[in-house]
């Protein structure tokens, strides 16, 4: 290894970027909103490593990391078990099983940020099929959950969250949609709506929910994996982007993802007639090439994403429709609850603002465990 070799080093940024500002969100026009949700730059909870850029410099590597020769070769890691075990796709598109650097694995339990599926890395291979990982380089996006005290970052570098719900068996719940939805939001992806099982209810019962979400400018896909109904529409929106696919158990991500790619074998499950949630039949988060290009991580069917931590002050940002009116409450404090003069709760009242968005709002903000839900035919 040439001790002189150009190599890549992290640096931090100095600009503050963990969270949105007000001056930012006042002086959005209301149409920037959607635009600005797929900004990643600006975005809130990111992992350690995203809050870094990567320089090149000739300069002794400072972060301890062994020079990294010709030998080593980029990839895609598609899925790992614990710490120390990935199965990482090269770029020649053969996959191989690796072990992750002990520096590296010191370094990750410090920041909690282990290898996950969709890292990019650097792989030194080693015998047969088997390698290292050397490198991972910095993450684009992280999605993930908090763990106890701490945040476990699940997958890396997406740039979008079809955010899977059922018309029904399990019932829509709205309150799920929203969370999920604030969940893309904080991690700086954009969330698409895909609500499944379209042929379990009248499909005109489901035009005012797309319609709320389109209005605010997220993308509504309604689908049936039974009648391979949107499939065609749903791969269009997977194709080219690197996705994660998220929902509660039962919802049929699996039975989705078999149609926009046959061969695929996903393996799907009924609903447990017990619990009703369903039975967990998908594992391991895991990432697949689509043709055409692009991947998709599918993640283990549980309500990974609304665990996450999002403080009641933040949520103001992430419902994109509440932004523009935010700057025109009478305290700056506003909780857009219970306030006088408040521009919110006024945007409500008109109509500008969906009410059983302001519902759910309201069930986040006080932290209401159980989540507000509405069926099809609650709606007017
Ligand atoms: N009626 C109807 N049933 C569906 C549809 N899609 C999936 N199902 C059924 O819903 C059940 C759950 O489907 P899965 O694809 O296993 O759901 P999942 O979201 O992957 O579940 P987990 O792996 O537990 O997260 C299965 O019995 C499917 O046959 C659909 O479009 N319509
Ligand atoms: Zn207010």
């Amino acid at each position: 290894m040439a001790r002189d070799d150009k190599r890549k080093i992290r640096v931090s940024f100095r600009k503050n970027r963990n969270a949105r500002t007000r001056q930012n969100d006042w002086t959005k026009a209301r149409e920037d909103e959607a635009a600005d949700a797929v900004h990643s730059e600006r975005l809130s909870g990111k992992g350690e490593l995203t809050r870094r850029r990567t320089v090149v410099t000739s300069a002794e590597s400072s972060d301890g990391l062994r020079d990294v020769d010709a030998s080593c070769v980029s990839g895609r890691v598609l899925w790992t078990v614990g710490a120390n075990h990935s199965a990482v796709e090269l770029d020649d598109g053969s996959v191989r099983h690796c072990s992750v650097r002990r520096v590296l694995r010191t370094m990750q339990r410090e920041t909690r940020s282990l290898v996950v599926a969709g890292d990019r890395v650097l792989v030194r291979p080693t015998e047969g099929d088997e390698g290292v990982i050397e490198r991972i380089e910095p993450r684009t996006s992280t999605i993930s959950r908090t763990s106890g005290r701490f945040q476990q970052i699940l997958t890396a570098n997406v740039d979008q969250a079809v955010i899977v719900v059922s018309a029904d068996d399990p019932p829509l719940k709205l309150g799920v949609v929203d969370r999920f939805l604030v969940g893309a939001e904080k991690g700086g992806v954009r969330g698409i709506v895909c609500i499944n099982k379209a042929d379990l209810v009248n499909p005109v019962l489901l035009q005012p929910i797309a319609g709320q979400y389109t209005r605010i400018g997220f993308d509504v896909v309604l689908v049936s994996a039974r009648l391979g109904l949107g499939i065609d529409e749903l791969r269009r929106r997977l194709v080219g982007h690197q996705s994660v696919v998220a929902g509660q158990s039962g919802v049929g991500k699996s039975s989705l993802l078999n149609c926009v790619q046959p061969g695929l074998d996903r393996r799907t499950g009924g609903i447990s007639d017990e619990t009703g949630k369903g039975t967990h039949t998908t594992r391991v988060a895991e990432l697949f090439r689509l043709d055409g290009g692009g991947w998709v991580v599918d993640t283990p069917g549980i309500r990974q994403l609304m665990l996450w931590d999002v403080a009641p002050g933040e949520l103001e940002g992430l419902y994109p429709e509440f932004r523009p009116y935010v700057p025109d409450c009478r305290f700056a404090s506003c909780s857009h609850l219970v306030e006088k003069e408040c521009a919110v709760q006024a945007a409500v009242e008109r109509g500008d603002i969906s009410p059983l968005r302001y519902d759910t709002y309201t069930r986040m903000f006080n932290q209401d465990d159980d989540p507000a839900w509405v069926r099809p035919e609650d709606m007017d």
